[in-house]
């Protein structure tokens, strides 16, 4: 098959991650690209690309009739990140991805991010400060919402959904964060690991939008310094993807869910665990922030 980098060919692309949830970033700040979904799935194509689980235009809010609206809500979004899934379908947020993108703008001084700094980005799903502390990130994720209203937090499902190598239909609980999730709770890691995501899962009803679905195993609790702290293991199925070592959004939603199925006085804050590593969900009210760390890898020049 011969591959189109189309107008992205000659152009120097930044790769980085996110706990492994990579990414190739392409600078456009005049708004100058127009990717079509083909271009992006050639980029992103593990064999014949650079090969990453989604592309990142980093493009000036006024560049982009979206940006601008965006402006309007928050004058200090500066920035957009604009992002395609791999095989080049939009998505409404990266939580891995936002942070790679501040890393990004703090590493190639378009925005100062000293420790305890922070930028606006701007998103299809709203403005998102992220901070800087420590070397790692912290995203104010916004408001999140469970499709399904109080009846399907409260009795914690409202969805079914059957997983290849589960054995049977499985009851899931709709997050959006506000890209869709479907979170499913699993016993153990045994079943964690018998899941088949390379094959499709079916869910009824079908969520209109498309959903990523996560996979959870809730690990306990430790209250050991004061403030109660609980741990999920989670796998994921990345809408427009396929597995991913890890996703932003999929952990607050992972977090969300497993804090609605605990009930009154299930934590505020999760560590969750994902095949590329860990990052920290807190819930903060009807808000959600992620913490998590940020690399950028490489730089490459794609041929003509
Ligand atoms: N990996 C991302 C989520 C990317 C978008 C997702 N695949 C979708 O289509 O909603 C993250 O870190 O949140």
């Amino acid at each position: 098959m011969t591959t189109s980098f189309g107008v992205l060919a000659g152009r120097t692309l930044t790769t980085g991650h996110g706990t492994e949830n990579d990414f190739v970033l392409v600078l456009d700040p005049d708004g100058e690209l127009e990717l079509t979904a083909a271009e992006v799935a050639a980029v992103c194509d593990r064999h014949a690309g650079v090969g990453a689980d989604g592309l990142i235009r980093v493009v000036r809010s006024r560049a982009l009739p979206e940006g601008v609206a965006l402006l309007a809500q928050d004058p200090d979004a500066e920035w957009f990140m604009d992002y395609r899934n791999a095989d080049g379908s939009l998505a409404e947020m990266c939580g891995n991805g936002v942070r790679v993108f501040a890393h990004y703008l703090r590493t190639t001084g378009l925005a100062a991010l000293d420790d305890g700094g922070s930028v606006v980005v701007g998103t299809r799903g709203g403005p998102r400060r992220v901070t800087r502390e420590g070397g790692a990130y912290t995203v104010d994720m916004g408001r999140w919402a469970m499709p399904g209203g109080p009846q399907a937090e409260a009795e914690g499902y409202d969805v079914v959904v059957e997983v290849p190598g589960l054995d049977g239909p499985r009851a899931g609980l709709r997050v959006s964060v506000p890209n869709p999730h479907t979170v499913v709770a699993l016993p153990d890691e045994e079943s964690l690991a018998a899941a088949q995501l390379a094959l499709t899962p079916t869910y009824d009803p079908v969520p209109p939008e498309g959903t990523n679905l996560e996979l959870v195993v809730p690990l306990g609790e430790d209250g050991s310094d004061g403030t109660a702290v609980g741990t999920v293991r989670m796998r994921v199925l990345e809408r427009g993807v396929g597995e991913t070592r890890s996703c932003g959004t999929g952990t607050c939603a992972a977090a969300l869910a497993v804090r609605a199925w605990g009930g009154a006085g299930a934590p505020d804050v999760w560590r969750v665990l994902v095949p590329g590593g860990e990052v920290t969900v807190r819930v903060d009210g009807d808000r959600v922030l992620l913490t998590g760390p940020a690399v950028l890898t490489a730089d490459v020049v794609l041929r003509a």
